[in-house]
């Protein structure tokens, strides 16, 4: 068994590292933006920290694969074996980046037989860190300080998050006034990057659906934080997110704040 909470603080370290490397490009205001073969952007930022990230977990865990964003893709063939493996975004959220909005984030996530156990998730701005693994509980490090954090209780006004760039749909006004008909005022938030996962987790929002494309490297770190904060991370048929499939994007999924069988009635508005 891996023991996980050896693991927190040297990841926890390595991707500080990464955001220290990413803030002095971004200090720098050094946001030349190439594009990748699908067309999304990447900085010289995505790939400083990349580099820190891949080379400081080959140091502490030499036997466990490293699957980066930026590692170029790893064909299935290669990977499907993998019962435990490194699943990192060294910058989610390049376009919040280039609009310097601080809204983006290192995301670190360890995958045990295709679930996220562990994640570190950092942001860069702030210096603010989201931590959490199976067994170990979830945490918000601020100024030095580490407290644990937990889903919330659902009570009004539920509070749903949403993508700054990607997903505003007609299905998300559907969405929204089925949930206001059964449980009361809806208010709405939009955030950038996986931080929409740590706002259920640390219980300042109920529910985050996320009905447009992302990739699994975007929300493995952010969904072990959830889980740990007692939160889930589910895809339309409310099933758990799995990891290390053949096709690297996630279905649509919901990421929510209470109990799966509470946010069941919202079927008929999320489903492919
Ligand atoms: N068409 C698409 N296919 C796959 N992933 C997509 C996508 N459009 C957006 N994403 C993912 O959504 C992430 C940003 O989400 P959000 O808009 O919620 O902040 C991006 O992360 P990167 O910034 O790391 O590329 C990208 O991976
Ligand atoms: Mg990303």
């Amino acid at each position: 068994m891996t023991d996980l909470h050896a693991l927190l603080e040297p990841v926890a370290r390595i991707a500080a590292d990464a955001a220290d490397a990413i803030l002095e490009i971004y200090d720098r205001g050094d946001v030349n933006v190439d594009r990748k073969d699908d067309d999304s952007p990447i900085t010289a930022a995505d790939r400083a920290a990349h580099e820190l990230i891949v080379a400081g977990l080959a140091d502490l865990t030499p036997d466990i694969p490293v699957f980066s964003e930026e590692s170029g893709g790893i064909d299935f063939a290669d990977r499907k074996d993998w019962r435990r493996f490194w699943l990192v975004d060294p910058l989610d959220g390049t376009k919040e980046f280039i609009k310097r909005n601080g809204e983006f984030t290192v995301n670190i996530a360890l995958v045990e037989d295709g679930r996220p156990v562990l994640g570190v998730v950092h942001v860069p701005v702030t210096g603010v860190a989201y931590l959490g693994g199976e067994g170990l509980g979830a945490f918000k490090q601020e100024n030095g300080e580490r407290v644990s954090i937990h889903c919330r209780a659902r009570h009004e006004p539920v509070i749903l998050v949403a993508s700054r760039s990607h997903g505003g749909s007609p299905r998300m006004d559907v969405l929204e006034a089925l949930i206001a008909q059964r449980l009361g005022t809806v208010d709405k938030t939009s955030m950038g990057s996986s931080l929409k996962l740590c706002l259920v987790a640390e219980g300042k929002a109920d529910l985050y659906p996320r009905l447009a494309p992302t990739s699994e490297w975007d929300t493995a770190a952010a969904h072990a934080v959830v889980n740990a904060a007692g939160g889930h991370v589910v895809n339309t048929d409310f099933e758990p997110l799995v990891y290390n499939k053949e096709d690297i994007l996630n279905p649509h999924f919901l990421v929510l704040g209470q109990p799966v069988d509470d946010w069941r009635f919202i079927h008929s508005a999320v489903a492919e």
